[in-house]
């Protein structure tokens, strides 16, 4: 993109730098521009006028938090979104006035942006060249990072959209940069330039027993589609999923893994869930949550006085571990609530949750308890990596406001 050229008689900011123009350094989305001065004020800093300079500014003192959550389709990235901004207050809607088929959702504090937009072959190309979605090649890794990487340093960009209804590559949309810029879907981790600008990544691993569960009772009750066809859809996308998608939990920061359930033998119903909390040790401004004592390994039944459990019970298990070479600390719960107000028994015996307040885990679980997976570890994991974002967006904040921007004029 062309830089811009600035005519100005204004002083400097102090959070500008200042050089001698190169073409190489001439970058929009490094917010450089050619500046003719004809102020006093920059004469005396040995800024001639009518002689060109390259200004490079912080776009705004604020720079945006940026949050990668990456998983397979179906594996409820949306519902996750959906407890995430509630933590921060307020709804996600998709931008006012904008195409109806955005897939873009902005609330107060977040915009949660869908890498499908970063498609470059549309439905018709891909089925054209025998790519799927999945496939890099099917993916715009350049565009994806210099747009991320312009909005963390607080410059608009215009995203294209890809319409999941029509299959179509439509005109793109204004983003904004928000205090944090959430980018979900097949591939946030995929391009390790991309990986480089994420402060914190999540990947949400569904076991292909709960998948195929999930997928059916979405694809069959809610879009009318038929057994066959999402058993032949699973598998079709199966190898480049393997491929492509599934490595990319191995970068990841915090992994929520989906599983049937160990509690009853040879379970093939896949209602109930054994969920784990993978929690990357190490990881700045992020410590992991852990039961009764840090370090340890301990298991735990807490159904009896305080917790009222049905068939098959619920168990709770945590310890350190290593995770594709990473240490890690790993919380699991298997088994389902049957009364969401008596988590209150379990939250109170979780550390290091970030609440507010004490019951804020139990607060949200019950605001959100019509939301899939609001009666097992799905939900509840879901929930306290939000309060964990929440936290983590706090730290890197204050530590901004610490450090004062140093004048480079
Ligand atoms: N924790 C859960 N427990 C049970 N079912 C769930 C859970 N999360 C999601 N589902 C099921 O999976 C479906 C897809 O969830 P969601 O829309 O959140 O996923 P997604 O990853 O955003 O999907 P897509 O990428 O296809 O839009 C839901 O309609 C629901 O049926
Ligand atoms: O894996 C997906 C991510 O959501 C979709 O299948 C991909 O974006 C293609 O979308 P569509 O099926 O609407 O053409």
């Amino acid at each position: 993109m062309a830089a811009c050229t600035v005519y100005s008689t204004q002083s400097l900011s102090t959070n500008c730098s200042i050089s001698t123009p190169s073409k190489t350094q001439l970058s929009f989305h490094q917010k450089q521009v050619v500046f003719y001065t004809t102020s006093r004020r920059n004469s005396k800093r040995g800024i001639n006028s009518g002689r060109s300079y390259v200004i490079t500014c912080a776009a705004s003192d604020q720079q945006t938090v940026v949050i990668g959550l990456a998983a397979d389709s179906g594996c409820g990235k949306s519902t996750f979104m959906r407890r995430l901004t509630s933590v921060f207050g307020g709804a996600a809607e998709p931008p006012k006035g904008g195409n109806p088929d955005s897939n873009t959702l902005i609330s107060d504090t977040t915009t949660v942006i869908c890498l499908d937009d970063y498609h470059s072959l549309d439905r018709t190309g891909r089925k054209e060249k025998g790519v799927t979605a999945l496939d890099p090649r099917a993916n715009d890794f350049d565009l994806m990072y210099e747009q991320v990487k312009a909005i963390k340093d607080g410059i608009a960009v215009q995203k294209p959209i890809y319409n999941h209804v029509t299959g179509l590559l439509d005109p793109p949309e204004l983003i904004k940069p928000p205090k944090i810029l959430v980018i979900e879907g097949l591939h946030p981790m995929f391009d390790s330039r991309v990986r480089d600008l994420l402060d914190f990544s999540i990947y949400l691993d569904i076991s292909n027993e709960v998948k195929f569960a999930w997928k059916i009772q979405r694809d069959m009750a809610e879009r009318g589609h038929s057994l066959e066809s999402i058993k032949a859809s699973i598998e079709a996308r199966k190898p480049d999923f393997e491929a492509y998608i599934d490595p990319q939990k191995q970068y990841a920061d915090a992994v929520i893994e989906v599983l049937p359930t160990q509690l009853i033998p040879d379970d093939n119903e896949g209602k109930i869930l054994r969920v784990r909390l993978i929690q990357k040790e190490g990881v700045n401004f992020f410590s992991p949550v852990y039961l009764f004592d840090e370090g340890s390994t301990i298991s735990w039944i807490p159904c009896g006085r305080k917790l009222t459990c049905s068939y098959p019970g619920i168990k709770f298990s945590y310890g350190p571990d290593t995770y594709y070479g990473n240490e890690v600390s790993v919380v699991e719960m298997d088994g389902q609530f049957d009364r969401l107000d008596e988590l209150i028994y379990v939250e109170s015996h979780l550390s290091n949750l970030s609440t507010k307040f004490y019951g804020e885990v139990t607060q949200q679980m019950l605001k959100h308890a019509d939301f899939p997976g609001s009666n097992n570890g799905t939900g509840l994991f879901q929930t306290i990596v939000g309060l964990k974002i929440r936290d983590l967006y706090e730290q890197i904040v204050a530590t901004r406001a610490e450090t004062p921007v140093a004048a480079k004029a």
